[in-house]
């Protein structure tokens, strides 16, 4: 069988926000990736048997005292290089051109324009001037520049305000860019990335759902052999998905654990035991943990205290199921590529940790069972396109994702259960007229929010005074940035006379109409 992940490019880290980005770009291009920290073991770097390497943006100014730099060994590989923002400068900077502050600075859009033939740009470009210039519509993000080309080095892109805004050497295949290929706003971004990874760097398509798939079960294999495993099963995209593809691989030799926390949405226990156990036909225990979850959670309003605390609650309830069985010695987890870079799993340890996904940075460290973890270095929608692929139910797949800490981190601060069965309700009336609208597949997640903050209402001659319920919608492919979703007034306004007329105690209903970044999706 080909080995998928033999054609690679390996993406080093500068602690740009946008490195995730970079990797699913060089996936959509049909080959497999990496990310992992700048300042890597040079052994690791060389073993790692990258066809091209990619240096990414980072926040630090190279000019400035002890920045990071590419280790050496990264250019005596003889691969190809792209170096993208800091990426670019730190390129210019090693081998031995010029990087200053530049006296504007460039945030957003711009149009560079293209010169000479280099393999990068080869037919792609979004306008041409009047002299026939090609040109590229491109985002920016940056306030230093190259000021003097390296030896060996020519232009092939500039603007108005960075004259080199791309650098090329030919003979040794590297590249730099000032511009964000891997943003959704480069328009020929995609097309730049693949061109960087098939016709430079060589690599062909291999990384497609079917081969993603066999390789994930050739790999359950190696890992578990004949043992049995036990798979926590949330009812979301990502551990259905693991399901199926555990059945595939293993069989009856698959338990599922569905933990009730208190924490689901309206109904949503009787939801997973119908689908997974009735239609799907997978062995599902159900177990109810609600109280045990409130219990633990009593009095802690701290959000990244309580994540840590559902994740080792799961864990112990997991433990707790596997010794009631015979012969478990693996728990499998739906966690996928972002769960892990964004809890800084990855030990790329680069970018700031934002918050602690629970079954990542949650984990305790007493853990006994080992981790079976199929979709652990994939992006969400590379786990629908397998889900999909394995046959699993469109409506499944594309459901809008559910945190596992839950309502845990929507009700702010201390959770308690009256909390919960409020949230549960609004939440339960926003989905519903979402859809009713036709509204739900239009948006990429959606729930409500429960502030623990009293506000004054006026109900039936009498005061009212009640927490706040916020609604919060977004579009986003990625869940890295979020734009808010522009909702028709008439939905919320119906939303918001459903919630404070059928919910008990809820005073006022507001939008949240903050994008990500710098709001997250959740509010902890
Ligand atoms: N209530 C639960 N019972 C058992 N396992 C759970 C539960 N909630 C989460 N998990 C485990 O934690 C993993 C990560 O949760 P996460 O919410 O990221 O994924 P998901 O629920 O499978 O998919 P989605 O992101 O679409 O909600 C799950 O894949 C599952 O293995
Ligand atoms: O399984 C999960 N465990 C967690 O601890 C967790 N925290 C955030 N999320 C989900 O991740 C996406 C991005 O969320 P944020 O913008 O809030 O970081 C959104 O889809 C969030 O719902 C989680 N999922
Ligand atoms: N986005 C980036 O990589 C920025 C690089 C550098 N900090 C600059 O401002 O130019
Ligand atoms: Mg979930």
């Amino acid at each position: 069988m080909t080995n998928i992940h033999s054609d690679r490019i390996l993406i080093l880290d500068f602690g740009s926000q946008y490195t995730q980005l970079i990797a699913r770009r060089v996936r959509e291009a049909g080959v497999y990736c990496e990310i992992h920290p700048y300042d890597a073991d040079p052994h690791f770097i060389q073993q790692f048997g990258a066809k091209g390497i990619i240096l990414s943006g980072g926040p630090q100014s190279v000019h400035a005292i002890a920045t990071p730099r590419a280790h050496s060994i990264v250019f005596e590989l003889n691969v190809p290089i792209l170096g993208i923002c800091y990426g670019m400068q730190t390129i210019a900077a090693q081998f031995g051109g010029r990087v200053i502050s530049a006296t504007h600075r460039e945030y957003g859009y711009a149009q560079v324009q293209l010169f000479g033939h280099s393999p990068l740009f080869r037919a792609i470009e979004d306008h041409t001037n009047s002299a026939g210039d090609a040109l590229l519509d491109v985002w920016m993000s940056h306030g230093d520049r190259v000021d003097s080309l390296p030896p060996g080095f020519q232009v092939i892109a500039a603007t108005a305000h960075a004259p080199l805004a791309a650098i090329a050497d030919l003979n040794r295949h590297i590249y730099g860019v000032q511009f964000h290929p891997e943003v959704t706003h480069t328009r020929q971004g995609q097309r730049i990335i693949a061109r960087f990874c098939h016709d430079i760097c060589g690599c062909g398509d291999l990384w497609t759902p079917a081969n993603i798939i066999d390789d994930a079960i050739d790999r359950i294999h190696a890992r578990v052999g004949n043992d049995q495993v036990l798979l926590g099963l949330s009812g979301g995209v990502d551990s259905a998905v693991v399901a199926a593809l555990l059945t595939r691989a293993i069989g009856d030799r698959l338990t599922c654990i569905f933990v009730d926390n208190g924490l689901l949405r309206l109904g949503e226990g009787d939801q997973v035991m119908a689908t997974f156990a009735q239609h799907l036909g997978v062995r599902v225990i159900r177990v109810n943990a609600e109280a045990r979850f409130l219990d633990q959670l009593a009095g802690i309003d701290d959000p990244e205290q309580k994540r840590k605390l559902i994740g080792a609650t799961f864990i112990d309830v997991f433990e707790e199921q596997a010794a009631q069985l015979t012969d478990i010695h693996w728990l499998a987890q739906g966690t996928i590529y972002p769960d892990v870079i964004e809890s800084a799993g990855a030990g790329t340890g680069k970018a700031k940790v934002i918050k602690s996904h629970h079954n990542v940075g949650g984990l305790p460290e007493h853990m006994q069972l080992k981790l079976v973890e199929p979709l652990r270095e994939l992006f969400k929608d590379e786990v629908r396109r397998i889900g999909i692929e394995l046959g699993l139910p469109t409506d499944l797949v594309y459901r809008h994702p559910f945190p596992g800490p839950g309502l845990g981190v929507r009700i702010l601060g201390k959770v308690t259960k009256t909390a919960a069965d409020t949230l549960r309700l609004a939440d339960q009336i926003f989905i519903e007229e979402l859809r009713r609208a036709d509204l739900y597949d239009q948006v990429a997640q959606a729930f409500a929010v429960f502030l623990p903050v009293n506000s004054v209402g006026v109900v039936g001659d009498n005061r009212q005074y009640a927490p706040v319920i916020a609604l919060r919608a977004v579009e986003t492919l990625d869940f890295m940035t979020a734009r808010w979703a522009h909702l028709p007034y008439e939905l919320l306004d119906r939303v918001c006379r459903r919630i404070v007329n059928e919910v008990p105690n809820v005073s006022r209903v507001v939008y949240d109409i903050t994008g990500k970044p710098p709001g997250t999706i959740e509010w902890e």
